[in-house]
């Protein structure tokens, strides 16, 4: 990869010097001026309680960002650092004293860790994001500048939130990430990484820690392009004091420049020195931005064109060439999805070292929102992106599946609409990316706008739940401060209050014309959906007296809108509710939430694993009649259940022509035959009727109310009591004899199907029996050479895992396991030799370019297998003491698997006697 000559590299510096004094722009006149005093800090003061208008906002100089880490790499401290640079505070938060602006959680605070995103704006450099010149950037200026709009998404960096960064990753568009300069790529940053992927996000990176004893900026470099696969394009390399002294600024290989922090200070002054100055300040130091430049360069020549251009008009000089055409040029391979080139800033944010170039680089490198890919849409069963749907590109038939969400429905339907006419009513387009509990405005819905503008009064339809609310009141978030608006437009990010329904997840719409549904198909638009997995872990929930049962299953019901990971049932027989999640931690901040934020008088039980059970062959056929009073009316209705064993990758779909839809529902499939019921479309459009159903009761409230009762019957497996999986229950209702005129309501037949299925999955044991099932996760884990023994040893026989592969340095595809359907799947990407990668050389080590690694530089290994939940919990214990604290992993649920009789047998004394 690295051809550069070096020998040119002395009488090219000397005249590069020249040059830079001549046209170098500073991009980071916004916090230092020449000679390094400092202007950052009256700039800062002065805006920092002067809040912008929205509606003056350019979206070119807007970005919306993520920042995403392992847990710990320092995420929260740097944000902390961007608000106070940026003029957002006065005083820098501390994360270990619990006073930052983005854990604004209780819970988070306590425990130190990030939990919940918090989307909040601040500008930068300070100013308020409009003033200057108008866009497009004036080609001889960096983008930074002027005043630029950041809206950050503070995502979480625990492994049980992965679900949570996956939707916080969608809405971003381009990242920064924060890797830990001591501990290098770990393996939550490369689940992290390879989810970005997914979304084809532009990224850069951040090394951290470059303080503490045994950072290695060098050897992350070369563990960033073997275990990310990206080329890093090294911007800046460490600046330590002698070569091997504390840490105390960065050399900038764009600008050409040494940047110095004073020790002790809040990092506002930054000494920049030039290279002239740098040769005799830190000769050594010098020498190794000259090389760094002369590898950018190189790297950055093998995917642009434009710059080897430039390269030749500077006569062949790489410290010629201007730092204008070096960011150009970085920006253009950041935005270009076929780029493997990534570009590496250093720091130590907690020393306040670093973080505005950083910033500057966010505003230079990392795209606005209308250079961001097409964002990734499904409606009407096709899939695309949302500006090609609007510009007429993506072609949406109105064919039978566009109408019908529902697997595998049958009838045949005829669209009233043309779907382009429907298209071209769409007036706003929104997600709503996370829905958050205020304890003073009430429930906050955050949207991020992706088309139109979303209006303050507007009607808003949503596709997931089908169902029509209106935005009463718009706010701008800044952390815990508000500011109302009269609309968000496109590329934006902003918070609706007022709704009583949108889910974290939801599309939201507006449309042209006064009616309460969007035309079709409309009603099926989705922006990047993802699949929620399934919970994993359960626990149970009581109220602590009756009177607090309401106020208990309220505040279930919100934390639910919040999160749609967390699942509440209620089990029918003891009348428990039941409350599951990813995993143990984020059941303990679903209760820190509960009884701590929310304020809900409940106690939970014991943090247990959801097992399942499962049938091992078909029930008879049972029918069963409800005939009771349901609130004071008489409610009569008859179903007959099958239950039978189904496997969600079989295809082979059981459905005949009299099925009316089959559904699948967490590993289990519902198919509703109803034969000879006539179904009939109204006059209306879409609601299905039939002669022989009562009043009141149309073709949805029939299969809903159906499925409803098998759901709450399955929630219970006859032998074990666990929900069952891997089951299909199939209900008939015959109308001759299921049907009994006004008696027979919806809440009738739901009863009818749940006596029917319960009778069903009865017959079960004393039959083909039912197997006890145990969740089996995909684990990822990184030792290093030395502990690969005795960790693969722990795994495979001590807890039953079962080892896929042991990998070096191979990277993962960008595919989520847990989100199968989120984004078009990364192609497996050749490897990267980090030999040859430029990297400078760490304290201690003699040579750089294209150095080969010394054996007493311990590799990471990686070893994926999957390994039964049950043998995983308190694993990081134990893999901490095998590695002597340096072993890292990362998991997720694989899949349910029939667990052994005598495991079974094990499993059950244990649960019974209690752990
Ligand atoms: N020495 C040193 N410590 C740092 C630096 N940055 C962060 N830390 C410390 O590392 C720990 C974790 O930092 P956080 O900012 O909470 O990390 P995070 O990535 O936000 O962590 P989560 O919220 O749990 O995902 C804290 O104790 C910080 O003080 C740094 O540059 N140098």
């Amino acid at each position: 990869m690295i051809v550069a000559p070096l020998l040119r590299l002395s009488q090219s510096g000397a005249r590069c010097t020249s040059f830079l004094h001549r046209t170098r722009p500073s991009s980071i006149n916004s916090y230092v001026c020449s000679g390094g005093t400092s202007i950052g800090a009256s700039r800062a003061q002065c805006f920092s309680t002067s809040f912008p208008r929205l509606q003056g906002e350019v979206l070119d100089r807007t970005r919306n960002i993520g920042i995403i880490a392992h847990i710990d790499a320092g995420k929260t401290t740097t944000t902390e650092r961007m608000l106070f640079y940026s003029g957002f505070t006065r005083r820098i938060g501390d994360v270990d004293e619990g006073s930052t602006v983005t854990d604004f959680l209780p819970a988070e605070r306590a425990r130190g860790i990030t939990i919940q995103s918090a989307a909040i704006t601040f500008h930068w450099p300070p100013g308020d994001g409009t003033e200057g010149r108008p866009s497009p950037a004036d080609p001889t200026l960096p983008r930074s500048a002027l005043s630029h709009t950041i809206n950050l998404i503070d995502t979480p960096g625990h492994a049980d939130f992965t679900f949570e960064v996956m939707r916080s990753l969608r809405i971003l568009d381009g990242a920064v990430c924060i890797l830990d300069g001591v501990a290098g790529v770990e393996a939550q940053t490369e689940q992290v990484w390879h989810q970005a992927s997914t979304y084809r996000i532009p990224r850069v990176i951040y090394v951290n820690k470059l303080d503490r004893d045994g950072a290695a900026f060098g050897r992350t470099v070369r563990e960033v392009s073997s275990r990310l696969a990206v080329y890093p394009a090294v911007c800046q390399i460490p600046w330590f004091q002698g070569g091997n002294g504390p840490f105390v600024g960065v050399a900038d290989a764009v600008n050409l420049q040494g940047m110095r922090w004073k020790e002790g200070e809040d990092g506002r002054t930054v000494k920049m020195i030039d290279l002239q100055q740098l040769d005799e300040v830190d000769p050594s130091l010098a020498q190794e931005l000259r090389r760094a430049r002369i590898a950018l360069v190189e790297l950055l020549s093998e995917q642009d064109e434009t710059i080897v251009e430039k390269f030749f008009e500077c006569e062949e000089d790489h410290l010629a060439l201007s730092s204008m055409d070096v960011t150009e040029s970085l920006r253009r391979c950041v935005l270009d999805p076929k780029s493997r080139i990534v570009p590496v800033f250093a720091g130590a944010s907690f020393r306040n070292m670093g973080v505005q170039p950083l910033l500057d680089a966010v505003v230079d490198l990392l795209p606005s929102p209308p250079e961001a890919p097409d964002p990734e849409v499904s409606i009407g069963g096709v899939k695309g992106g949302l500006r090609k749907l609007r510009s007429g590109d993506l072609i949406v038939e109105q064919s039978e599946k566009a109408s019908t969400p529902e697997k595998g429905k049958k009838k045949k339907k005829t669209c009233p609409t043309d779907p382009k006419d429907a298209i071209a009513k769409l007036q706003s387009c929104a997600l709503a990316f996370k829905v958050v509990n205020d304890a003073k405005r009430g429930v906050l819905v955050y949207v991020r706008v992706y088309s139109g503008s979303l209006d303050r009064n507007s009607l808003l339809f949503n596709t997931n739940l089908h169902l029509s609310e209106r935005a009463p009141r718009l706010l701008k978030m800044y952390a815990n401060e508000a500011v109302e608006v009269d609309s968000i437009p496109a590329g934006h990010i902003g918070v609706v209050v007022g709704l009583k329904h949108a889910r974290t997840g939801d599309t939201l719409l507006s449309y042209a014309g006064n009616k309460a549904t969007p035309p079709e198909p409309l009603t099926s638009l989705q922006l990047r959906p993802i699949d929620v997995p399934p919970p994993v872990f359960f626990t149970s929930v009581e109220p602590h007296s009756l009177s607090e049962e309401k106020r208990m299953q309220e505040s279930l019901a919100l934390l639910l809108r919040e999160d749609p990971s967390l699942h509440v049932s209620v089990d029918e027989e003891s009348g428990q509710t039941l409350l599951s999640g990813m995993g143990e931690l984020h059941l303990e901040i679903a209760r820190d939430r509960l009884i701590n934020d929310l304020k809900a008088k409940a106690s939970m039980g014991r943090i247990e694993i959801g097992y399942r059970e499962s049938g091992l062959g078909a029930s008879p056929a049972t029918t069963k009649i409800f005939d009771k009073e349901i609130a004071g009316r008489r409610g009569k209705a008859g179903c007959t259940a099958l239950v039978e064993p189904y496997n969600e990758d079989d295809i082979t779909e059981a459905m005949d022509e009299d099925t009316l839809v089959a559904s699948t529902f967490e590993g289990n499939q519902i198919i509703i035959r109803a034969p000879g019921l006539q179904m009939e479309q109204t006059s209306r459009g879409y609601e299905e009727t039939s002669p022989l159903l009562p009043p009141g009761l149309d073709g949805v409230a029939l299969r809903t109310s159906l499925q409803n009762g098998a759901l709450a019957a399955l929630a219970r497996g006859p032998q074990f009591t666990f929900p069952m999986h891997n089951t299909r229950v199939t209900l008939t209702l015959n109308p001759a004899e299921h049907l009994f005129g006004n008696d027979t309501t919806a809440s009738a037949l739901s009863a009818a199907a749940r006596l029917a299925t319960s009778a069903a999955l009865q017959a079960l044991p004393a039959g083909p029996g039912t197997v006890m099932m145990e969740p089996v996760m995909n684990v990822i884990i990184s030792v290093d050479e030395a502990s690969l023994g005795s960790v693969v040893h722990d795994i495979s026989s001590s807890r039953g895992g079962h080892i896929l592969s042991l990998d070096e340095d191979v990277p993962l595809p960008g595919t989520d396991a847990s989100t199968p359907d989120s984004g078009p799947a990364e192609d497996i990407l050749p490897p990267i030799d980090p030999n040859r990668v430029y990297a400078p050389p760490d304290p201690f080590e003699t040579s750089s370019v294209g150095v080969s690694i010394p054996a007493s530089v311990s590799r990471p290994r990686t070893i994926t297998a999957k390994v039964p939940l049950k043998e995983m919990v308190g694993y990081l214990k134990h893999l901490r003491s095998l590695t002597a604290g340096r072993g890292t992993f990362v998991m997720s649920v694989d899949r349910f698997e029939n667990m052994s009789a005598p495991r079974q047998k094990a499993v059950l004394a244990e649960l019974r006697g209690g752990f």
